[in-house]
């Protein structure tokens, strides 16, 4: 994982619309933001607001229509699909809310997938292993998901996210289909990777509950960024649903 002084993420009046039929959406509309190293940083709004927009088009799977994101100071709108492909295996963790593993394969198989899709062949077992202990499912190994709890399945998706050692790790509704305490556990985890391996971590959630784990929080409204702050100032997930709900008004009476 590199560790310089470049920003790893970055996006610059990023833009994104979609067509359908004769109508345009404006999912994103001239979104501007940093985010530094080591910062765990969650992304808050209502439904239709753009969070998973811009979770794809930071993660290079969907391609913005104006603006840049700089990946590690490289501007990914402009790489061709085979480079951007190579460039996300290797600075990017994606985890999802449906975990997204393979049904067929164990729980170790699905986590060293991303190794081999890279062409990383080399012996993987010292990472693999300590990636399974660090999330307590060492045990879990062999199982496949279907054998797996949905808070294993997420610690399986998490550490598949890790096994190539990305310095950014993008998370959509990770707890979304998890109870509240399994959820918690994910959150402590996502929390460590920032606090213990300096890695970038950015959730997209609508949950207060989640969103207190993390530094700072970016409201998106209607495609716009409508408020960014920090985390600390609050001390439980009740004020700063709060303190959310207020910037959503404000927003809304701004109008
Ligand atoms: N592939 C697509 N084709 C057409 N419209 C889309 C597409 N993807 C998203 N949209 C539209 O773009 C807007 C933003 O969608 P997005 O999924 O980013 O919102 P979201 O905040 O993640 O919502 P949710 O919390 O419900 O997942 C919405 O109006 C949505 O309908």
């Amino acid at each position: 994982m590199d560790t310089d002084g470049v920003i790893p993420l970055s996006a610059r009046n990023l833009t994104k619309l979609f067509h359908q039929g004769d109508h345009v959406v404006e999912a994103l509309k001239n979104v501007s933001l940093e985010i530094q190293r080591g910062s765990f940083v969650a992304v808050m709004g209502p439904s239709g607001s753009g969070k998973s927009t811009l979770m794809h088009l930071m993660a290079g799977l969907t391609r913005c229509d104006e603006g840049e994101i700089l990946v590690d100071g490289q501007d990914i709108s402009q790489m061709n699909d085979g480079r951007l492909t190579h460039f996300r295996r290797e600075k990017i963790g994606l985890v999802f809310q449906s975990f997204n593993l393979i049904p067929t394969l164990t729980a170790e198989d699905n986590i060293t997938l991303p190794l081999f899709a890279s062409g990383r062949t080399g012996d993987v077992k010292e990472s693999l292993d300590k990636l399974l202990d660090r999330l307590g499912i060492a045990a879990r190994r062999k199982h496949r998901p279907d054998a797996l709890s949905g808070g294993e399945q997420q610690r399986v998706a998490i550490a598949r996210a890790l096994i190539t050692d990305p310095a950014i790790v993008l998370a959509d509704e990770p707890t979304g289909s998890l109870d509240t305490t399994t959820g918690k556990g994910i959150c402590q985890i996502l929390s460590e990777l920032c606090t213990e391996q300096q890695r970038t971590i950015v959730v997209v959630t609508h949950e207060p509950a989640v969103a207190i784990w993390a530094k700072r929080v970016i409201v998106l409204k209607d495609g716009h960024m409508i408020d960014d702050f920090e985390t600390a100032q609050f001390p439980d997930a009740l004020s700063l649903a709060t303190h959310y709900q207020n910037a959503l008004d404000a927003s809304e009476a701004a109008v």
